[in-house]
């Protein structure tokens, strides 16, 4: 095997190497203070014994001389009570590009050590059970955190909060499926097996019911992927002002003449910890040439995928918003220019309508305090655990569906307990205990190298 820091391994294959002892630098590229370069696998205690000679105390930092190349902080992780489940360890050494350097070649000069790919580390920690699925994808989400409600999101399902969620719909659902396996080793005797069915029944009923409430909550998913708004409106009504407002810099180009703006142009605030992204888009009229009518195209497309729109118009030529046209996306109206208007009050504010001036600055307390009301929505009064991605709303309809299907007395016994595996199948693929390896590929990809 190649050792070479320079050598890139396959991606695609690291099940096979999963008896390697695998090495990365978990801190950031660069110079910096500290840089902390972490091990796991088998081999894991030979190289501490060759850099540093004897263990320290598990779990308990030991500052020791690395080789000859620095002193550092060396802590010591035997398996299997490591992140990964296997014998760990991180060494803390000087963050200088030399120090960090001769450390990973010194390392990689114990026989069965290589580099990492990214995830690798998460990947054993789900491989040897320490973590599951939605505990890693929790990680993963961690490290990406942009905003404070993100990060409260991603370390509470990082630490277990939709597994112990999952894991005891699964409790109930293997009470139902012995129910109706029951029934069906009964099935000449006709009223064992339909009080077996009536029992499974009444425990599938209210899992069912929090499997629905489960999937009605669509905070989780909107704040990690951010609150999606579009500013629309009529052309020259100051969208791009309003935006580069919003951001505090000039992000797109401001103009008097009408038609501006052409691609949509986005922007990500954190309102009150809460990612927003904002959209400006072309503005829109009747007429205007090919590309004014592709960026019209574009603009609607973007205001009907939004959570939030925010209609713009000027206080001079007050425009109602097109009801109907972004479909059922909720529109916030908002009326700008206010420092033109000849005094305080001539136009009335249109309903749930905002006044601002993209010039003085009017106004936008109010704009950002509606825009986090509106994508905080649900946050705080919600369920501890949410959905946070697509995948678990994918799964989690299969499950219900299953359910809705199984509570169907009509349906042949044999049939209803083929529900509750369909059922169990896709539970299973939530947490991981199902088809993991097609998931876990996508989720590692997300990481970087030493997690
Ligand atoms: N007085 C005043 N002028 C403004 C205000 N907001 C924008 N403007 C001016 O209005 C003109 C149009 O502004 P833009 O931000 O380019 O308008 P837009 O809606 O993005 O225009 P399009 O992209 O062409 O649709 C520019 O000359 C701006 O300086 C405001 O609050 N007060
Ligand atoms: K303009
Ligand atoms: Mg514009």
């Amino acid at each position: 095997m190649n050792h070479s820091p320079l050598h890139h391994e396959s991606r695609t294959e690291p099940a096979s190497r999963a008896g390697d002892t695998i090495i990365a630098l978990a801190s950031g590229a660069g110079v910096a203070a500290v840089a902390v370069v972490r091990i796991s696998g088998p081999s894991t205690r030979a190289v501490l014994e060759n850099l540093i000679g004897t263990l320290p105390v598990p779990r308990e930092g030991a500052v020791r001389k690395i080789g000859d190349i620095d002193r550092g902080l060396v802590l010591w992780f035997p398996g299997p009570a490591s992140f990964t489940g296997e014998d760990m360890a991180e060494l803390q050494v000087h963050g200088g590009r030399a120090v960090v350097q001769a450390v990973v070649e010194a390392v990689l000069a114990v026989r069965g050590t290589r580099l990492a790919e990214p995830g690798e580390f998460a990947r054993r920690a789900s491989r040897t059970g320490s973590l599951i699925l939605t505990e890693v994808e929790g990680l993963a989400d961690l490290v990406s955190a942009e905003t404070e409600a993100q990060r409260v999101q991603a370390l509470a399902q990082a630490e277990g909060g939709l597994r112990r969620l999952y894991e005891g719909w699964r409790g109930e659902l293997l009470k139902a499926q012995s129910l109706m396996e029951a029934g069906l080793d009964f099935s000449d005797e006709a009223d064992v097996a339909a009080d077996a069915a009536r029992q499974a029944a009444d425990v599938v009923a209210p899992l069912l019911g929090s499997v629905e409430t489960h999937l009605a909550d669509r905070s989780g998913e909107r704040l990690r992927d951010g609150f999606r708004v579009a500013i629309a409106g009529p052309p020259n009504a100051g969208k791009s002002s309003i935006l580069n407002a919003l951001a505090k810099r000039d992000v797109a180009i401001v103009s008097e003449e009408a038609g501006t703006t052409r691609d949509v142009i986005e922007v990500h605030l954190d309102v009150g910890g809460v990612p927003v992204i904002v959209a400006d888009t072309a503005g829109l009229r009747e007429g205007g040439g090919r590309v004014e009518a592709e960026g019209m195209r574009r603009a609607v497309l973007r205001a009907q995928s939004a959570d939030l729109v925010l209609w713009i118009s000027d206080a001079a030529d007050p425009m109602p918003a097109p009801l109907g046209r972004f479909g059922d996306v909720p529109i916030v109206s908002v009326t700008n220019k206010a420092d033109l208007l000849p005094q305080r009050g001539a136009v009335p504010e249109p309903p749930s309508g905002i006044v601002v001036s993209a010039k003085t600055g009017e106004g936008f307390e109010r704009l950002v305090a509606e825009l986090g009301r509106r994508a905080g929505a649900g946050i705080e009064e919600r369920a501890a655990s949410p959905i946070t991605r697509t995948r678990h709303r994918v799964e989690l309809v299969s499950v219900r569906d299953a359910l809705k299907r199984f509570v169907n007395p009509d349906l042949d016994a044999e049939l209803r307990a083929e529900e509750l595996r369909s059922a169990a199948h896709h539970l299973g693929r939530l947490t991981g205990r199902i088809d993991v390896e097609d998931i876990l590929g996508a989720i590692f990809s997300e990481f970087c190298i030493g997690k």
